[in-house]
């Protein structure tokens, strides 16, 4: 098995005069469960449909389990879920098994009947008349029957209730435990990717801002707050100023003025604050990038 799942190297694509995705460089180790994070339009959907082969690059490269993105080289280890959960909803549950069947050269029928009778789903039932939780389901049962080493979802719980997002996270997370494929998936919901995800790329405006290991990522960055004025350290990646407090968010182990509270930082504050390099300023406060 390639070591790295996906690698690109100064990636980018533009629609006509806008570019959704540029200067993009990621490395993606192979077996990780990878969270995918921006707000609406960051160019998520955009980098998981160059990955799948459905569009392809303006510029830069692009490689998928070590080999170049096309239909003869890498496809059909990779399978890949879009939004919608796209089936036929006129086909039975069973017509979609077989679908897949006849669509690929690489298939086992029993990893989808198999997951599907464990979660009660009908065979015989129109994939349409299923509840959007059970359609989830079958597209997963679906993509896992094609024994994939890539596995991509576009953001595959957000049109879905509590509980059929638990119950589709899990059946994913025990897919990924019996094969080992790496996973990518999207959201923009980071408290949803917090127990899931071990690798984090944040998208925004096109651009990544923070790749690699979420552990490691956790133990590098330091949120410090203070009086505003006192000496700041080195490598500060963010800082927001209300009035007479400061807090800053700090990359590696720069010594510290003893007047800042120093705290670990969480998922969601880090991911925030790296998105937040970008946006507006907001009134009263000023968050700045250092
Ligand atoms: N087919 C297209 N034609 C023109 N512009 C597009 C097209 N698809 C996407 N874009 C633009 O590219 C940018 C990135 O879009 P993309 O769908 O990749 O973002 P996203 O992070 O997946 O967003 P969302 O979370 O809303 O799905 C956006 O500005 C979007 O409007």
């Amino acid at each position: 098995m390639n070591e790295i799942a996906i690698r690109t190297s100064g990636l980018g694509k533009r629609y006509r005069q806008k570019w959704a995705l540029r200067g993009c460089d990621i490395e993606v180790p192979a077996g990780r469960v990878v969270g995918l994070v921006g707000p609406n339009g960051a160019g998520k959907s955009t980098l998981m449909n160059l990955a799948v082969g459905l569009l392809a690059p303006t510029e830069g490269t692009l490689e998928v389990l070590g080999r170049e993105v096309r239909a003869d080289t890498v496809l059909h280890r990779v399978a890949y879920i879009d939004q919608e959960h796209t089936m036929y909803r006129n086909f039975t549950v069973r017509e979609m098994v077989k679908t897949g069947r006849k669509l690929n050269a690489r298939w086992d029928d029993r990893i989808a009947f198999d997951r599907l009778a464990e979660l009660n789903i009908p065979l015989d039932s129109r994939v349409g008349a299923l509840s959007g939780g059970q359609r989830a389901q079958v597209a997963l049962a679906v993509a896992l029957a094609k024994e994939p080493e890539l596995l991509i979802l576009d953001e595959p719980v957000a049109s879905l209730d509590p509980l059929a997002r638990r119950e589709l996270m899990s059946v994913l997370m025990e897919a990924k435990a019996d094969t080992g494929c790496t996973v990518v998936l999207s959201s923009h919901v980071v408290s949803e990717l917090e127990r899931l995800c071990d690798y984090l790329i944040v998208l925004d405006h096109g651009r990544t801002r923070l790749v690699g290991d979420i552990d490691e990522l956790l133990d590098e960055h330091r949120v410090l707050t203070g009086p505003s004025g006192l000496p700041e350290p080195e490598r500060i990646v963010h800082r927001h100023v209300d009035g007479e407090r400061s807090s800053l968010l700090m990359r590696g182990n720069a010594p510290v003025d003893p007047g800042w509270a120093v705290q670990r930082v969480n998922l969601e504050e880090l991911v925030m604050r790296y998105l937040s390099l970008a946006a507006p300023q907001r009134t009263g406060a000023a968050e700045v990038a250092a």
